[in-house]
């Protein structure tokens, strides 16, 4: 007997009955920084030619929304160095409370003073800025571009612009691990929440991420030796559990996919730029939607790489950090698939 073919509006749900709610959407590779738990300095970027253009990922966004996904959050590399991002985000804007719950982006913050203002007007009303540390010169070493004045300008613009922000930080030994009570302070005190992140081993950088991996069980129990830490139920969608600070009158986020593994709530798929639909950020499977998109008959086709991506998303990721010169679980950088 003939299976049926894939409906062209099936809601997303996988193996392990895991509905997709959450699309990352990658925009580009490239990025005007280069983090060194990122990527290296010497970082190949796809060709141009290879990025889907903005009515392709616009015309693919709808695709997922059309299967459920409530949630688009714009990535990269960084968003902001893509010159369309703004149409993009106007014309996604467009589906906010018409299948869309929710539009965001995640940014390093070097162009918002430009764009905070367009990204608000065009929909946007939340958005996460990357920032490790409040030390110009240790800003400037870690993401190897003396720019920290303009990000937290950036930061600043997209308050005034209406936006809510959260600050994203990797947690580093014997970089920011003495300032992360003073980031949360100021963040707290400029009104934003705060997240804290394991660093993952994807992709090759230069020198060795167990140098700098530092467990956020041990980050949390140094803050509460500090501070008072009630768990909160707050979720964002993302993978973050939140505590609220009663000192600081903030939200703080724990992202902890080493010490505590939170893929049974997976609700998220990414894109990269090149239309490479990933399962899992730790895995290698993928499916090809450009190549679908491109085709004849885009919707049958892209109907069976749903169908296909359902079928083979994994159930979690094997991450490790556990000794010194352990090899990347994939190959593949975090800037190319979004984070
Ligand atoms: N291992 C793992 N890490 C993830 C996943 N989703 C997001 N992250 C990491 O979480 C960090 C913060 O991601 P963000 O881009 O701020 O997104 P988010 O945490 O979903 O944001 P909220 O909507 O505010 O909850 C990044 O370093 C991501 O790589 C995931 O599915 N698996
Ligand atoms: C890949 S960046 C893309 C968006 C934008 N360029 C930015 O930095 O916000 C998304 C998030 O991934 C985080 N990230 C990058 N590499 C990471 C790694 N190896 N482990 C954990 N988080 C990482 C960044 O700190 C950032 O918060
Ligand atoms: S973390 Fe973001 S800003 Fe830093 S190098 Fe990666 S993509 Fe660029
Ligand atoms: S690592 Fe993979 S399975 Fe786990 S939460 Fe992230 S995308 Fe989902």
């Amino acid at each position: 007997m003939n299976a049926s073919p894939p409906s062209a509006d099936a809601p997303l749900i996988d193996r392990f009955a895991r509905r997709i709610t959450y699309l990352r959407l990658s925009v580009t590779d490239r990025c005007d920084l280069r983090c060194a738990y990122c990527m290296p300095e010497r970082m190949e970027f796809l060709p141009k030619a290879e990025v889907l253009s903005l009515e392709e990922l616009h015309r693919l966004s709808l695709h997922f929304i059309a299967r459920g996904v409530r949630k688009i959050r714009l990535t990269g590399g960084e968003p902001l160095v893509r010159r369309d991002m703004v149409d993009l985000v106007r014309a996604l804007g467009r589906k906010l409370g018409d299948g869309l719950d929710e539009l965001t982006m995640t940014t390093n913050g070097t162009r918002l003073a430009e764009f905070a203002g367009d990204l608000a007007a065009a929909g946007l009303r939340r958005i996460n800025v990357s920032l490790d540390t409040l030390d110009r010169e240790a800003f400037a070493r870690l993401s190897r571009r003396d720019v920290l004045p303009q990000v937290l300008e950036g930061i600043a613009a997209a308050r005034e612009a209406g936006l809510r922000v959260k600050i994203n930080a990797v947690a580093l030994k014997g970089i920011n691990e003495d300032e992360i009570p003073s980031l949360v302070e100021w963040a707290h005190g400029q009104g934003h929440d705060m997240t804290l992140i394991e660093v993952m081993p994807l992709g090759e950088v230069e020198g060795d991420r167990f140098d700098h991996y530092l467990p956020l069980d041990a980050v949390r129990r140094n803050l509460e030796s500090r501070w008072t830490l009630t768990a909160s139920d707050a979720r964002s969608g993302g993978p973050a559990r939140y505590v609220d600070i009663a000192e600081t009158g903030g939200r703080l986020g724990f992202i902890t996919p080493l010490t505590g593994n939170f893929c049974d709530g997976c609700n998220r798929v990414r894109v990269t730029a090149t239309g490479q639909l990933y399962m899992c950020l730790g895995g290698e499977g993928r499916v090809d939607l450009r190549a679908a998109l491109r085709s004849d008959d885009p919707d049958g086709a892209l109907a069976e790489c749903f169908a296909r991506a359902m079928g083979e998303k994994q159930e979690r990721h094997s991450f490790v950090i556990d000794r010194p010169g352990g090899v990347p679980a994939v190959s593949r950088h975090m800037s190319t698939t979004g984070g």
